[in-house]
């Protein structure tokens, strides 16, 4: 089977057309002809290499309701993704092997993403024992990153533990940075308008004071760190710091905390409560200069679907969380590559390239991804029209949730078609399942 893309822009750089057979790409070049080819005319559509998503909530097994695997797959190839990490924090949590084979397997039967399951490092997220770390790894789903994410590995003896042993696993620990001593009852970030609107307040410090002790223990242990959804301006100082040093720490950014202000909070509405919260225009302008920087290496979108009955009722009652991966390129267009921080090639490097290597499916097989644009490798991609804009309906999402925070905005850029092996997923912008 072979596809001809005409037109393309990759990277945003001069029109090419795009061969692809087998799964793969054969050739990038002007005016290829192959007669019986089906041919995707993407005249002023950018081509980039298909998004990797290292934290994505998926609710499959257990809060089918609010999301499964399927639909949430179907969300991420809408969003140009072609590989999404799948969180651990099920019901039953993905601490067994049995149940990170069963995500993975779910996944590979959707067939519209891979979906790469996470490992909980702790038994039931509990924070008290490790789980069967080596049995994930050694699983059919290939664990590679490990994560409690929606809890901290609080202890610091036990996060030792977890990165010696993921060290010899060539994984990673993924932590959620929150001290959960700082955060009883924690509603929003802590500032001067959480005490004006009542609500419990989130300090940066909690946040901060893990990211330091962990890249510390990281160096000690000489294991690989990966911190979540980092959210202050101090963590991308400590990052900055332990870098300088070679420790061997990645951090990801969300697409909600480089558009987002804890301003959002002043109406009161659910929709904008998420962990972490969101913080202030300083917090902001810096994750946007880490991600620029490099300091902040992946942009991450913490999907997180809620049903209508957990995330519409009073804030504090409100779970924490919001949808994020069918708007995420178009956020990181808005902030990065508009204000010039970011060009296509950095894009490309922040959510496809780095996340990718952080994650270990950046090997040479046909099942690789975050590979570039080039003859011979798999043919993961996406087609973007940069110029086209449209107003954010929840109602028209993929997912089986409807908590967008970026509802009735307008955002740039709109994922036109996404290739998986040379399969389109996504064409004229609709699901191909
Ligand atoms: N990021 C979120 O706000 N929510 C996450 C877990 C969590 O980190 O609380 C979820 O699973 O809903």
């Amino acid at each position: 089977m072979s596809t001809l893309i005409t037109g393309a822009r990759p990277y945003g750089e001069d029109a090419a057309d795009i061969l692809v057979e087998d799964g793969r790409i054969a050739a990038i070049g002007a005016s290829l002809s192959v007669p019986g080819a089906d041919v995707v005319d993407a005249a002023g559509l950018v081509a980039l290499p298909g998004l990797v998503d290292l934290h994505t909530h998926l609710r499959e097994p257990g809060r089918e309701d609010a999301e499964t695997v399927e639909t949430g797959s179907r969300a991420a190839a809408l969003g140009g993704y072609t590989a999404v990490h799948a969180m651990a924090n099920t019901d039953p949590v993905a601490d067994t092997a049995g149940v990170v084979e069963q995500v993975w397997r779910l996944g590979q039967e959707a067939g519209l993403v891979d979906v790469v399951p996470v490992g909980a490092v702790t038994v039931g997220l509990r924070g008290e024992r490790l789980a069967e770390l080596g049995a994930m790894a050694d699983s059919a789903a290939r664990v590679r990153v490990f994560s409690d994410d929606g809890h901290c590995v609080a202890d610091p003896a036990l996060m030792r533990r977890a990165l010696e042993y993921v060290k010899a696993l060539d994984g990673v620990v993924a932590q959620h940075a929150e001290e959960p001593r700082l955060t009883v009852g924690a509603q929003m970030h802590e500032g001067d308008r959480s005490a004006r609107l009542g609500l419990t307040g989130w300090p940066a410090a909690a946040e901060e004071a893990i990211i330091a002790r962990d890249v510390l223990l990281a160096d000690h242990v000489g294991a690989r760190l990966h911190v979540c959804h980092v959210s202050t301006a101090g963590s991308v100082e400590i990052l900055r710091w332990a870098k300088s040093r070679g420790v061997q720490v990645t951090a990801e950014v969300t697409p909600h905390h480089l558009l987002l202000t804890d301003e959002c909070a002043e109406g009161y509405d659910p929709v904008f409560k998420v962990n972490p919260p969101l913080r202030t225009d300083a917090d902001v302008e810096a994750l946007r200069a880490g991600l620029a920087e490099g300091v902040i290496d992946a942009v991450a979108t913490d999907h997180a679907p809620h049903a209508v009955e957990d995330k519409e009722t009073e804030w504090a009652h409100a779970r924490p969380g919001m949808l994020g991966l069918e708007q995420a390129l178009s956020v990181v267009v808005a902030t990065m590559l508009e204000t010039g921080r970011l060009d296509w090639r950095g894009v490309a490097d922040r959510m496809s390239t780095r996340p990718a290597a952080i994650g270990r499916l950046d090997g040479r097989g046909l099942e690789a991804h975050g590979r570039p644009l080039a003859p011979g490798e798999p043919a993961n991609l996406l087609l973007l029209d940069p110029g086209a804009r449209a107003v954010v309906d929840p109602a028209a999402l993929a997912s089986r949730s409807r908590n967008s925070p970026y509802a009735g905005r307008e955002l740039p850029g709109r994922v036109v078609a996404t290739f998986l092996r040379g399969v389109p997923t996504v064409l004229d912008g609709k699901a191909q399942k």
